[in-house]
C-alpha cells in the first residue's frame, strides 16, 4: 500500500510555503510584549525561538497561529493575510491534552484519521501512524495507555511525543512547537528533533518550535533561530551566522568549546540586572545593533524580490487543506469525523473508571441504599409523604451526582480545544458525538438503579409504570448530565464549575415544588424559576406515573371514623381509603399531560445542548 500512502501525503506536500511576520507589535493595556518582530520561515525548514523567560517566546507563536490578533503587524502565506491557519498549521502547546485510557497507539491513529478524508485506505492510515511512532521512538510504547489521575501510564517525555506524534501525523503544512522538549532528556531532545525534521524535510513542513536552552546538536538541527528579549529581536537568521553575529556585531566572541545558544541567551538576559531602567537600555541598546548588523549583511526577514514570487502562489496554502469544498462535501466530512468522535468516546467511557465507572458504583449504591431504607413502602395514606421521598430523592440525587462526570469532560474538553484549534472538527461534530455516546452509558447507570430499588420499595406495580418511571429518570439525569457539561465547558476549572454544577442542582431543588409546594413559592421564583427547572417535570411525572389510579388505604380511629392524611374522595363514597388521584389534586398536578410534560423535559435537555455548543462555539481555550 505504499502507493496508497504517497498519494496521500502528495495531497498535501510540495507545494512551497513561505510564513511570514512583519513588524509585529503585540500589547497588553500599554505594555509592548513584542515589538516590530519580523521574519519568516520556508517550507522544509525548521526555526527556533529562544529567550530569556518572559522574552515573548509563547506570544509570538500564538500571534503567528493566529490564536491571538497582533496590535499592528501582518501575518501572511505566502503573501495572503487572510489565510486559514486553523487548517493549515498544527500547534503543540506546553501541556499534553490527552485522553488518558487509549494507548499511544490509538492516540496517534484517530488524530490521523480524524485528519483525512473517509476514503483513505486504513493501510494508508496505518502506515503513516506507524513512521511516526517509529521516528519518535514510541514503537516500544505503542501499547500503553497514556495514564490519567487513577492510572498511572507513559511517562511524561513519552506523552509529549505523544502530542507532537498526534500533530505530525496530520501532516500539517505549518508545525507551532512551544517548548517539545520540555520534560526530555538531551538525547531524547535531539532524537525527536531530528524526527521532526526528517519528516518536515520530507512533507516541505513549515516547522517553528520555542526552545530552552537547547545543546549545541540540538541547536544544530534548526535551520534559523529567532532570538527574543523582552519582545524585541536580538537576532533572526540562519543559526549557523550566530556566533559570526555574536562576535562581530555584538562584540561578544562565543568561548571556546561554548554553546553559542548558550551564549546568546547569556548576552540578551537581563533578569538578573538590578536597575530595571538599565534593563530597557541594554535591550534597546541590542536591538539597535542587531537592526544595523542585520541591514548592512542582508540578513533579517526575506528580501522583496522573493516576496514578489511568492505572491503569485497566493491562495494555494488554502486550497491545499480545505480539500472538496461545498455544502454536501462539509456535511459529509462531518459526518465522518461525528462518526471517528463516537467511536473513540466509546472507547473512552468504556475504559474511564472517572467518566462512568464511579458512576455505575455509585448509582448502583443508591439503588441499594433505596431499596433498602425505604423497602416495602405499604400502600397507605401515611406512606405517602415516604413515596413522594422516594420520586424526590431519585430526580435530585440522580441528578446531582451528575457532576462526578466533570473530571472526564474536562479531560474531553481539553482534547477537544487542541484538535479544534488544528482544524480537526469543529464544536458541532465534538457536542453531537458527545451527545449521542453519553446516552447508553447514563441509561446503564439508571437502568441498575431503576431495577434494584423499583420493585423493592414496591411502586405501581406493571411494567408499563416501570418503563415510565425509568424513562424520566433517565431524561432527568440526561438534563442534569447536559447541565454539568455546559457549566464545565463555560468555566473549565474543576473546582469552580463543581460549585456552580452544585449549587444549580441545589437551586432547582428548592424551587421544584417539593420541599415548598409550587404554588407557596415566592412569586419572584415560581413564575419563571419551577417553570425551567427540570426538576419540576421529572417529580412530577414520576409522581404522577406512581399515584394514578391506586387507592392507598387510611387508618380506622379508635371511635371508629376514618383518617387520611389527605383530603379523600372515597370516603364520602362509603370506603376508608384515598386515591391516588386525591395526592395529586393535592399537590396540584392532577391535570397534567404526560406526553407534554415528558415533551418539556425533552426539549430542557436539547436547550442545554444547545446552550453547550454555543458556548464551545464561542470559547477559544
Ligand atoms: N495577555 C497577557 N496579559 C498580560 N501580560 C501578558 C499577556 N500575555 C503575555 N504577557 C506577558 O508577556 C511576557 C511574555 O510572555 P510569554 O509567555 O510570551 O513569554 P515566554 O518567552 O514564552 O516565557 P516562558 O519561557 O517563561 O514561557 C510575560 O511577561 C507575560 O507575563
Amino acid at each position: 500500500m505504499q502507493g496508497s500512502s504517497d498519494d496521500l501525503e502528495s495531497q498535501k506536500s510540495h507545494e512551497r510555503l513561505v510564513l511570514e511576520w512583519e513588524n509585529v507589535t503585540f500589547s497588553v493595556k500599554s505594555k509592548k510584549i513584542l515589538q516590530d518582530v519580523s521574519g519568516s520561515v520556508d517550507s522544509g525548514e525548521l526555526l527556533a525561538i529562544m529567550g530569556p523567560s518572559g522574552a515573548g517566546k509563547s506570544t509570538i507563536l500564538d500571534v503567528i497561529s493566529k490564536r491571538t490578533s497582533a496590535t499592528s503587524g501582518l501575518v501572511t502565506v505566502n503573501g495572503d493575510a487572510g489565510a486559514d491557519m486553523s487548517a493549515l498549521a498544527a500547534y503543540v502547546e506546553q501541556s499534553d491534552a490527552l485522553l488518558g485510557v487509549l494507548t499511544v497507539h490509538e492516540t496517534i491513529r484517530f488524530a490521523a484519521r480524524l485528519s483525512l478524508d473517509a476514503t483513505t485506505p486504513a493501510d494508508a492510515i496505518n502506515d503513516r501512524v506507524a513512521a511516526v511512532i517509529s521516528d519518535l521512538g514510541l514503537t516500544e510504547a505503542a501499547q500503553n495507555r497514556i495514564g490519567n489521575a487513577v492510572q498511572r501510564g507513559i511517562s511524561g517525555g513519552q506523552k509529549r511525543r505523544v502530542t507532537i506524534g498526534s500533530a505530525l501525523v496530520t501532516m500539517p503544512r505549518i508545525l507551532l512547537l512551544d517548548e517539545p522538549t520540555s520534560g526530555l532528556d538531551s538525547r531524547t531532545s535531539r532524537e525527536v528533533l531530528t524526527a521532526i525534521r526528517n519528516i518536515a524535510r520530507r512533507h516541505g513542513i513549515i516547522v517553528i518550535a520555542s526552545i530552552h536552552q537547547p545543546n549545541w546538536e540540538t541547536f544544530a538541527l534548526f535551520d534559523k533561530l529567532l532570538l527574543l528579549a523582552r519582545g524585541r529581536t536580538m537576532y533572526f537568521g540562519p543559526t549557523n551566522q550566530l556566533d559570526a553575529y555574536l562576535r562581530d556585531g555584538l562584540g561578544h566572541p562565543v568561548p571556546m568549546h561554548a554553546n553559542p545558544a548558550d551564549h546568546a541567551l547569556e548576552v540578551t538576559n537581563t533578569d538578573f540586572m538590578s536597575d530595571p531602567a538599565r534593563r530597557e537600555v541594554h535591550v534597546d541598546e541590542l536591538a539597535q545593533r542587531w537592526t544595523a548588523y542585520a541591514h548592512a549583511n542582508g540578513l533579517g526577514p526575506r528580501e522583496e524580490d522573493e516576496h514578489e514570487t511568492l505572491t503569485e502562489h497566493n491562495g494555494t496554502a488554502r486550497y491545499l487543506t480545505r480539500g472538496k469544498r461545498g455544502f454536501y462535501a462539509a456535511v459529509a466530512r462531518n459526518v465522518h469525523r461525528t462518526g471517528i468522535l463516537m467511536e473513540r468516546n466509546v472507547i473512552n467511557y468504556s475504559r474511564n473508571l472517572l467518566a462512568y465507572g464511579v458512576r455505575i458504583g455509585m448509582y448502583l449504591g443508591m439503588g441499594v441504599m433505596l431499596a433498602t431504607i425505604w423497602v416495602n413502602l405499604a400502600q397507605t395514606s401515611a406512606k405517602v409523604n415516604d413515596r413522594l421521598s422516594v420520586h424526590f430523592f431519585s430526580v435530585a440525587f440522580l441528578g446531582f451526582m451528575s457532576v462526578a462526570g466533570i473530571p472526564a469532560f474536562l479531560e474531553e474538553r481539553q482534547v477537544f480545544m487542541r484538535e479544534r484549534m488544528n482544524g480537526l472538527y469543529g464544536p458541532g461534530a465534538y457536542v453531537l458525538a458527545n451527545s449521542i455516546v453519553t446516552l447508553p452509558y447514563l441509561f446503564i447507570c439508571v437502568l441498575l438503579f431503576a431495577v434494584i430499588c423499583y420493585w423493592s420499595i414496591g411502586l405501581n406495580p406493571g411494567a408499563e409504570h416501570f418503563f415510565r418511571f425509568l424513562g424520566i429518570l433517565f431524561l432527568a439525569v440526561y438534563t442534569a448530565e447536559s447541565q454539568s457539561a455546559v457549566v464545565a465547558a463555560a468555566l473549565p476549572i474543576f473546582v469552580a464549575s463543581l460549585a456552580i454544577a452544585s449549587f444549580l442542582n441545589g437551586f432547582w431543588m428548592s424551587v421544584g415544588g417539593y420541599f415548598i409546594r409550587a404554588v407557596n413559592l415566592p412569586r419572584f421564583w415560581y413564575d419563571w424559576a419551577h417553570f425551567i427547572d427540570f426538576q419540576t417535570y421529572a417529580f412530577d411525572l414520576l409522581v404522577f406515573n406512581d399515584f394514578h389510579g391506586i387507592t392507598l388505604g387510611c387508618a380506622t380511629l379508635a371511635d371508629g371514623s376514618c383518617f387520611c392524611d389527605y383530603p379523600s374522595s372515597l370516603i364520602a363514597q362509603g370506603q376508608c381509603a384515598l386515591a391516588g388521584d386525591d395526592v395529586l389534586r393535592a399537590l396540584a398536578i392532577q391535570g397534567i399531560s404526560f406526553k407534554l410534560y415528558a415533551c418539556i423535559l425533552l426539549i430542557i435537555a436539547l436547550v442545554y445542548r444547545v446552550i453547550l455548543y454555543l458556548v464551545l462555539v464561542l470559547k477559544r481555550r
